[in-house]
């Protein structure tokens, strides 16, 4: 038979995936070391087994695009051979594709070890972003010290990166167009297989737009109640150091400081875990077990001998949460400088959902170990906390008061603060991208980086900075994803398909009826132990990629789109609450921009 045949290319195939399942786990292993323990040794094994990956990729590859599998019948076979015909930046020559890692590795050094002066202890310049910043921006309701601190890390991290960045986006760029893709921006959407993609982003964005402002309008009017006219304008901008969070990216850590109904019982598990002796172990079993009350998958014992669930100490480590798949269907790891917070547990159940798809798709080839696009993979444990974060649910595990109220105003307070999360999010999440794909289209240059960053932040967000910025600065730098090269359009879609997949869920739990929305409020659902729900969900995660994702989509959920009617239908009584409110106000609903006001 003629060399290559279908039958061929099924035995290349098992074979090959051997090979990359073999490199893959020896590329976690030294990545896990770096960024578990930063050392200048760590760094030069972890180079050095990236560039041997790189190099049997790139072997691999010469041999694979011999197939001519465009001609196959198997559409299992062809689909593999179709991911594996793409190289990535293994296309490189060999002293770019070091550079371009080492550059990487070094951005991540910059933001993980970045480090400021305590506002009221000038000797004090120990504080880093995880744990002392966050809590820090979490707390400070004074804005002169929550000033200093947005100010400071900036100084330390982003500005720091600038050029390397710079150089970063000509590898990456260089990468995609030997990969026939005409920018970075082309070969990082390829995943989502759909044309039309950023138009179905834009498309959503449109439809959520209001709600995002009638939020706005609230919190900017409670924070000009709160700091007065000087630090917040009643129509403008919400200046972003105020709303909790370093990249004001979620805002439920001013919940206590703009409750629509104040003394009501507030939905915070935090002084009820530091109450029951909760450690950073306990919070992921109680999250394990919610995800066995489904009939899903327990963690593997080397899951808890090889994660690291607390800050070590005496050592730099990369803190920014991550959830790691070793690629041999035995070992799988987290890594979380964890605190006992209430938002850390909910980022535990994020974490452990990124584990929970890896164990149900261990099974499949090594190019089929992934989400059916990434917006799922970080969808998961999101979708689970939906269901955890309840006031019922909370109560249920003993982490708030057996006899705390569930009286409207009490639900209003929990939907809000879910709306502080989940809502504030969408443009933060949209705009991320929309920089980065104008950065490596060349629309958006060096010179004008961080003055590209401020519009997307003022027109999207309706917030500005604290201080004027400049070119000296570079604020996008600050982020961890953008100085890891990790793409973030799948955070939007996450927090798109995890309410389409929640309302799916809940339906099957007998949870919610589409049919009278009102009697069981989605928000309220809460799908523990529903083993139907639990079976529903696994049988599309244990397809990982293998299939199109609206193919998944709709196994979950009987839609093959993205829409935003399931966060639509979660937060109708929010939105019906926020329009009376600011109707009663009278607040300006949107935002003048600041250079128009000074005018
Ligand atoms: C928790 C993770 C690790 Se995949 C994360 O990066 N997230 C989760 C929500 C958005 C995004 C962020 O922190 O910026
Ligand atoms: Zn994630």
């Amino acid at each position: 038979s003629n060399k290559y045949s279908e039958a061929e290319g099924k035995e290349y195939l098992a074979k090959l995936n051997q090979e990359l399942l073999r490199y893959s786990n020896m590329a976690a292993i030294a990545e896990w070391a770096y960024a578990s323990n930063i050392t200048e040794e760590n760094l030069q094994n972890k180079l050095k087994v990236a560039a041997e990956t790189a190099r049997f990729q790139k072997e691999a590859w010469k041999e694979t695009i011999k197939y001519p599998w465009k001609e196959y019948k198997d559409p299992v076979v062809k689909r593999q051979f179709k991911k594996l015909s793409v190289l990535g930046s293994a296309v490189l020559p060999e002293d770019k594709y070091e550079k371009l890692d080492k550059i990487v590795s070094e951005m991540q050094n910059v933001y993980s070890v970045a480090k400021i002066c305590d506002f009221n202890n000038k000797e004090k310049c120990d504080l880093n972003l995880e744990p002392e910043l966050t809590l820090l921006m979490a707390k400070s309701r004074n804005p002169e010290e929550l000033k200093h601190m947005w100010v400071q890390f900036r100084q330390q991290a982003g500005d720091k990166v600038r050029k390397e960045f710079t150089e970063y986006v000509a590898l990456t760029n260089e990468a995609a167009k030997l990969n026939n893709f005409s920018d970075a921006s082309e070969e990082w959407l390829k995943d989502y297989e759909t044309e039309d993609f950023r138009d179905q982003i834009q498309a959503l964005w449109l439809q959520l737009k209001p709600l995002y402002e009638q939020i706005h309008a609230y919190v900017r009017r409670r924070l000009n109640e709160k700091y007065g006219d000087s630090v917040v304008s009643k129509d403008g901008l919400i200046p972003a150091h105020l709303l909790g969070n370093m990249w004001s990216q979620n805002w439920g850590n001013i919940y206590e400081i703009t409750t629509p109904y104040p003394g009501k019982v507030a939905s915070d598990a935090t002084p009820y875990m530091v109450e029951k002796g909760y450690d950073a172990h306990k919070m992921f079993k109680l999250s394990e077990e919610f995800f066995t009350s489904l009939n899903l998958t327990a963690m593997p014992d080397t899951f808890w001998k090889n994660s690291i669930l607390e800050k070590p100490v005496g050592r730099n480590l990369v803190c920014h949460a991550s959830a790691w798949d070793f690629y041999d269907g035995k070992d799988f790891r987290i890594k979380q400088c964890t605190r006992i917070t209430h938002r850390d547990l909910v980022t535990a159940h994020h974490e452990m959902g990124h584990v929970q798809y890896y164990l149900q798709y261990k099974h499949l080839p090594k190019v089929h170990r992934r989400g059916a696009n990434s917006g799922f993979h970080e969808a998961v444990g999101d979708t689970i906390a939906l269901s955890v974060s309840t006031p019922k649910h909370l109560r249920r595990v003993g982490l708030l008061p057996a006899d705390s109220k569930d009286d409207p105003e009490s639900q209003l307070n929990y939907l809000y603060n879910m709306g502080l999360e989940k809502i504030a999010f969408l443009p933060f999440g949209y705009l991320m991208d929309l920089w980065r794909w104008d950065v490596f289209k060349g629309k958006t240059t060096p010179e004008n980086y961080n003055c590209e960053w401020w519009k997307l932040r003022q027109q999207y967000q309706g917030i500005e900075p604290p201080v004027d910025r400049s070119e000296a600065n570079f604020d996008p730098g600050s982020k961890y994803h953008i100085i890891a090269s990790v793409p973030y359009i799948r955070y939007f879609v996450s927090f798109v398909v995890q309410f389409q997949f929640h309302r799916a869920l809940c339906e099957k739990a007998g949870q919610f009826d589409p049919k009278d929305p009102d009697r069981l409020p989605l928000h309220e659902c809460d799908i523990y132990q529903s083993k139907e729900a639990g079976n529903l969900f696994g049988s599309m995660l244990s397809m990982g990629s293998s299939r199109p994702w609206p193919d998944a989509m709709e196994v979950m959920t009987g839609q093959r789109k993205m829409d935003a009617t399931g966060l639509m239908e979660y937060f109708r009584p929010l939105l019906k609450w926020l329009e009376a409110e600011n109707k009663k106000t009278g607040e300006k609903i949107g935002w003048t921009p600041s250079d128009a006001r000074h005018v």
